[in-house]
């Protein structure tokens, strides 16, 4: 009789589900596609193995939506969203969805609501605290720290120079990570540099496997997991170095004493302020930010500012390793620019760099360091297709898949040519998005373009950059296997060769 009762409450409330979705089922059905979705997992299936296949299907899913016309449907566990690859479903949605998905929630748990992933009653107040700090004057003096750390960088590749294969981007690393702690807090971390790496890489291979994971999703299944521990040990060893740095900050801050702060940072008087100060000077007890969300703010810069560009300035370079013509090129303009001169990269330079430029964004359309981004439908929207997005709809927008689709790039999309970019050729502000776009754009887009300008522009003024040894003719024409944990990456680890430039030619 129980089992009988059991059974009849089940068969009740699988109808009253069906029922209550019966809008979000009505709609995947419109978006269906070659892979099947099974019931309580869905497509996680797809989704759940390392993070090479998982980046695979990501980008199988944003080529169904290609070949559909620009969208596709996904269901990870009960939740379905719709998969974009079109620039004008794109920027209905970037504009009109603020909100970020329930995925997301997961990446919270580290970044507390500071702005990345904070819910929009969070976000809008915070946003226009710390955009002003991004002013076009602030981020010029930036460029300074920048082409210090560069020529930091150049120190520390000497001893591998000629020495084979390396993988580059734990050097590439370094320097962002020391960059931003100089213009975000204006220390130098030292040893807490690499357990702040460490944690945050881990953070985020932790991180994916939730988000893909229906069951991780659950709080109370995730704490029987071997990796709950490491997750929140990681978590805290983030949150005790950045409380640790700002205490310290603030400290200095009330003795008004300026030198102390200078001889933290090796620096002169004029030397710019971080965005920590900027943003501790326009908080007060009755404005601005409270300590704990000064906290929040500063892990988002730090969080959102360090690994995007590394991966950003490492594909740049691996790409460059396996196009000379195109190397050639970029080394052609700095000679124009610097001579055979030593000196460092300075504000005023940056925008001279045209060809570097068309290369870089080139870079960032066939591997965008955040390759897909999310968003939340909190009211029904209808696309222009008739399709009505129904409340509570996930939104993936694919930017690995909107970067290579042939409808705005061509049948020859796939291929790196970064004259794409030049002389004023323009694209669906939509279609060309490695920052995303939007009101809740990147707030650190040319922050990140000044500083991959000045590392890139040193390094290849004193660098040739060659593939990996061993590689054949094949292999420099077959694209980079990548995964993907939140950042894409290169699965073989960015390696190349380096040897010392001749200045004397520019060839
Ligand atoms: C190549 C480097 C970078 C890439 C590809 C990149 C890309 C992105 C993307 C795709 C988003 C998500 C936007 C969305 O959800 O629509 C984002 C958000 C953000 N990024 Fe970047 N980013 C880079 C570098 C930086 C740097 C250097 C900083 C700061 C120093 C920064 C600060 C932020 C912030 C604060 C947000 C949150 C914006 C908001 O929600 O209002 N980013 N970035």
């Amino acid at each position: 009789m129980f089992y009988i009762l059991l059974a009849i409450c089940f068969a009740l409330w699988i109808i009253y589900d069906q029922w209550k979705s019966r809008r979000i089922l009505k709609l995947s059905r419109q978006l269906t596609n070659k892979y099947k979705a099974f019931p309580i997992v869905g497509h996680a299936y797809l989704l759940i193995g390392g993070d090479t296949e998982r980046m695979s299907s990501l980008a199988a899913f944003g080529n169904e939506a290609t070949l559909n016309g620009g969208t596709t449907g996904l269901w990870i566990g009960r939740d379905f969203n719709i998969v974009v690859s079109d620039a004008t479903v794109a920027e209905i949605i970037l504009k009109t969805c603020l909100e970020k998905s329930k995925m997301m929630d997961v990446l919270r748990h580290v970044t507390g609501n500071g702005t990345i992933f904070a819910p929009l009653s969070f976000w809008r107040p915070r946003r226009k605290i710390i955009a002003p700090s991004f002013s076009p004057r602030n981020l010029r003096q930036f460029v300074q720290v920048f082409a210090k750390q560069s020529n930091c960088l150049i120190e520390r590749l000497k001893p591998v120079v000629g020495s084979g294969t390396i993988s580059i981007s734990k050097y590439i690393t370094t320097f962002t990570m020391e960059s931003v702690c100089e213009t975000v807090l204006g220390v130098d971390m030292q040893e807490d540099q690499k357990m702040f790496m460490n944690a945050l890489e881990e953070l985020c291979c932790l991180s994916i496997m939730r988000i893909c994971n229906p069951l991780l999703q659950i709080e109370a299944i995730y704490k029987l997991t071997s990796t709950y521990n490491t997750y929140y040990k990681q978590k805290h060893t983030i949150w005790d170095i950045v409380d640790r740095i700002i205490k310290s900050k603030q400290k200095y801050a009330k003795m008004n004493d300026m030198s102390q702060r200078n001889s933290m940072v090796g620096a002169t008087k004029e030397y710019p302020k971080t965005f920590l100060e900027i943003l501790m000077d326009s908080s007060n007890e009755t404005s601005g930010l409270t300590d704990l969300e000064l906290r929040e703010e500063v892990l988002v810069l730090a969080v959102a500012g360090t690994d995007t560009s590394a991966v950003g300035a490492s594909f740049v370079l691996c790409m460059l390793s396996r196009h000379p013509d195109i190397q050639d090129k970029v080394y052609k303009e700095l000679f124009e620019i610097f001579g055979d001169s030593d000196r460092p990269v300075l504000a005023d330079d940056l925008p001279k760099l045209k060809y570097l430029e068309a290369v870089i964004k080139e870079t960032l359309r066939l591997y965008p360091p955040v390759p897909h981004i999310v968003r939340k439908v909190e009211k029904d929207l209808t696309l222009p297709s008739g399709v009505t997005l129904v409340k509570k709809t996930g939104v993936v927008v694919s930017i690995w898949a909107m970067h290579r689709n042939p409808k705005y790039w061509g049948p020859d999309a796939e291929k790196f040519q970064p004259n794409r970019f030049l002389n004023g050729r323009t694209y669906h502000p939509y279609a060309f998005m490695p920052f995303s776009n939007g009101p809740r754009n990147c707030l650190g887009y040319q922050y990140a373009m000044m500083s991959m300008k000045t590392v890139l522009a040193t390094l290849l003024r004193n660098y040739k950059f060659l593939p990996k040894a061993m590689s054949c003719e094949a292999d420099l024409q077959t694209p980079f296997t990548v995964k993907c944990d939140i950042m894409l990456r290169d699965s073989d680890g960015f390696q190349l060769q380096l040897e010392t430039r001749n200045k004397e030619s520019h060839m």
